[in-house]
């Protein structure tokens, strides 16, 4: 398990590294049209569990927007703080 600032200091450490086979580099080089897309895709997914779903399946959707809106962040260059000092 990790958290928010967790993951998004792993997908950091990922697009600095590039190691092979990371699909965040993958998504990363695809570009913020593609990966807004999948921002989209995960939002309409969780709304469809929350609605449909279990509890469980639900977070398993939510888990995966919160991904995609970190390579958002991040093919934009926005930080955490940048972020959160809108909260
Ligand atoms: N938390 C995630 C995560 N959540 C979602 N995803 C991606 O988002 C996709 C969402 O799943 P779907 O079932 O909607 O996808 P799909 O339609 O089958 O997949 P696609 O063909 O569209 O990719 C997954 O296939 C992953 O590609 C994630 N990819 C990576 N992580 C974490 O990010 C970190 C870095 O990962 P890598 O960059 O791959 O090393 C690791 O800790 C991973 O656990």
């Amino acid at each position: 398990m990790k958290t928010f600032d967790e993951l998004f200091a792993e997908l950091s450490e990922k697009a600095r590294t590039r190691p092979a086979g990371s699909g965040t580099v993958a998504a990363l080089d695809a570009g913020v049209h593609a990966i807004g897309k999948k921002v989209v895709e995960e939002a309409a997914e969780s709304w469809m569990a929350a609605e449909h779903e279990s509890d469980e399946r639900a977070a398993e959707e939510i888990s995966q927007l919160l991904y995609h809106v970190q390579v958002l962040m991040l093919a934009r260059g926005i930080g955490l703080e940048q972020v959160y000092k809108h909260l």
